[in-house]
């Protein structure tokens, strides 16, 4: 039998959806407020849903204090109160929508879980706009 343990996590960071083979007036059209030069901020908020077995002897599928600790190294401390197009490395040459976003965290959570552990991350940009990515 399978459970799925799940932990909420969120970070404060700000960025500008652009492509740069388009021109400033296309990025604005297709990508609206969303491209403002400038930047601009969300509070996104995170649910990191890991899914297995249990193990016998414990009882956890996975121990939760360490998923907090992974999530705190892998998005908090390398997300949080950035800009993701200047600062964050993948987004420097990719588009920081929340489908590339919820990918990266993914990426970053996946390597750290034991590998018989699937993963499911859910990401809100706004209270209303969220993606899924399980790795498929
Ligand atoms: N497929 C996607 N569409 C959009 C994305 C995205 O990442 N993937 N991103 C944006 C904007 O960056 C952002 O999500 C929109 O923010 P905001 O304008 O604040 O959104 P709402 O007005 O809808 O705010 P609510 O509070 O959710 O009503 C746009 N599209």
């Amino acid at each position: 039998m399978k459970v799925t343990v799940s932990r909420k996590a969120h970070f404060n960071a700000a960025h500008r959806l652009f492509n740069p083979k388009w021109s400033d007036e296309k990025n604005k059209t297709i990508f609206g407020k969303c491209s403002n030069l400038n930047y601009h901020g969300h509070n996104y908020e995170l649910i990191v849903s890991v899914r297995g077995e249990l193990d016998p002897e414990t009882g956890f599928v996975m121990n939760l204090d360490d998923l907090r600790k992974i999530i705190e190294v892998e998005v908090e401390e390398y997300l949080d109160h950035k800009n993701l197009n200047l600062d964050v490395e993948e987004f420097k040459t990719l588009n920081p929508t929340a489908e590339n976003i919820v990918i990266v965290i993914w990426k970053k959570i996946k390597a750290k879980l034991e590998n018989h552990l699937d993963l499911k991350v859910t990401l809100y940009e706004t209270p209303r706009n969220f993606v899924e990515f399980s790795g498929e």
